[in-house]
């Protein structure tokens, strides 16, 4: 089994998922899930929309002293004339400044005379206190580009620039088929059994990939057993992931089975540990959603937990990025102290590891997570040889490899 670097791995998931796009649809702002941008996303009103106040106090034209002529607040103007030299308007922070008005005084820079007139109580500022219409966003701007996140703080800005919905690409449809004759899906395992820790890690992780899982199958140690969900699944998903099966031992009939279904094998196994034999092909048949032409893909993980959460960084968390048009999930460095911590453990082979963060003042107990417990990163960090809460993962290249960083995933 030829085995492919790990960030060749991921470009070759990612490529793979930018082939299949999916096809957009409309989403209310408060519609939840990690939703991605159709279409790059502006402005449709200017914000603010009118003249208003920046402070609370009083809205008033020339130096001063001043009469105060009525009252503005947020959503009841001044109805009264244009102000005169002299005018004033009491006035709250938001509300529409009056004609005439040319700036704003905080109240705590005026004093009040025994028969109300207001008078200026401090040097006049250089700022008007007023924001102009479009200040902060201008009708049109660029919000954001198509794949975006429509994360809370984009929903918040789409809302405040006057959108109801926004366009999204409709989050690919995800069949979870988990092998094994050994496994139990509930409880503490008997002897000779193994509790299923895959099904509850896919069912939280697709949907925080931006995926949704449309069904989960559990199925024996059986190539016909296999083929038949393969085959069934395919027909209504845009991804498949199986997990388990995807080594070379007497029960692991996944190769196999892609083999009679016309699979085409993209990537046959990476270059890492955990999760070497992980696998990524294009399934033969009809498209489901994404909107290419192009057959479903299918994300083979390990059955190893540690192996598998590999995988899904490494391919599932692309292909899907890919298909929703996302440029996030990728491999970034680590500040310089954080590279050199990790670096000191470098073996033979590309290591993918967790550095879960810890939020107990307990001392970690492995040399890396020493070195980067005194705030590098601001939080104590843990360090665990095997990456299974995947708060963090770090790829840490190998050894023979220099000059190449240890690199940190963001998904
Ligand atoms: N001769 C070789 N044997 C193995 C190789 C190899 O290169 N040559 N690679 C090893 C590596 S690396 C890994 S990783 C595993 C991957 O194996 P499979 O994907 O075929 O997975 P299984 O054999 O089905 O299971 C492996 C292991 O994981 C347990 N498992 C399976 N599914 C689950 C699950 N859903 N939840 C929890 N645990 C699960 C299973 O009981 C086995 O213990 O192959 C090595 N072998
Ligand atoms: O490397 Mo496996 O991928 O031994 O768990």
């Amino acid at each position: 089994m030829p085995l492919i670097a790990p960030l060749d791995a991921h470009r070759l998931a990612a490529d793979a998922g930018r082939t299949r796009p999916m096809p957009a649809r409309t989403a209310g702002l408060r519609e939840p899930g990690r939703l991605h941008l159709a279409a790059p996303l502006h402005a449709l009103a200017d914000v603010p929309a009118y003249r208003s106040a920046a402070m609370d106090g009083y809205a008033v034209r020339g130096p001063g002293p001043w009469q105060v002529r009525g009252a503005a607040r947020p959503g009841s103007p001044y109805t009264g004339t244009a102000l005169e030299p002299g005018d004033a308007v009491r006035i709250a922070t938001g509300a529409v400044v009056p004609p005439g008005a040319d700036r704003v005084v905080p109240w705590e820079r005026t004093g009040t005379g025994p028969d109300g007139t207001i008078f200026p109580a401090m040097e006049p500022e250089n700022r008007l206190h007023i924001r102009e219409p479009g200040e902060t966003h201008r009708r049109g701007a660029l919000l954001a580009s198509a794949g975006a996140e429509l994360s809370p703080a984009l929903r918040s800005l789409a809302a405040w620039t006057g959108h109801d919905q926004v366009q999204v690409r409709v989050q690919p449809r995800v069949a979870v088929i988990v092998t094994g004759s050994e496994l139990d899906t509930a409880g503490a395992p008997a002897a000779g059994r193994v509790r299923d820790a895959l099904g509850p890690l896919l069912s939280v992780l697709v949907p925080e990939l931006g995926g949704q899982v449309v069904s989960e199958d559990y199925v024996p140690d059986d190539p016909g057993a296999l083929g038949e969900a393969l085959r069934a699944r395919a027909a209504d998903a845009d991804v498949v992931v199986t997990t388990g099966m995807a080594s070379h031992g007497e029960a692991d009939h996944l190769r196999g089975v892609l083999a009679d279904l016309g699979g085409q094998v993209l990537v046959p196994g990476v270059d890492i540990r955990p999760g070497k034999p992980q696998l990524l092909a294009a399934l033969r048949g009809q498209p489901v959603l994404a909107g290419s032409g192009r057959g479903p893909l299918l994300v083979g993980l390990p059955g190893n937990p540690g192996a598998a959460m590999a995988a899904c960084a490494l391919l599932l968390a692309p292909v899907l990025a890919g298909m929703v048009g996302s440029a996030r999930c990728r491999w970034v460095r680590l500040m310089p102290e954080e590279d050199r911590a990790f670096a000191g453990r470098a073996g033979r082979r590309w290591q993918l590891v967790s550095a879960g963060r810890n939020s107990s003042d307990e001392a970690p107990d492995s040399p890396a997570g020493a070195a980067l417990a005194d705030g590098l990163i601001g939080t104590q960090l843990e360090y665990r040889g095997w990456p299974l809460d995947g708060d963090e993962l770090v790829l840490i290249p190998p050894r023979d490899a220099p000059g190449m960083p240890c690199l940190r995933w963001i998904r």
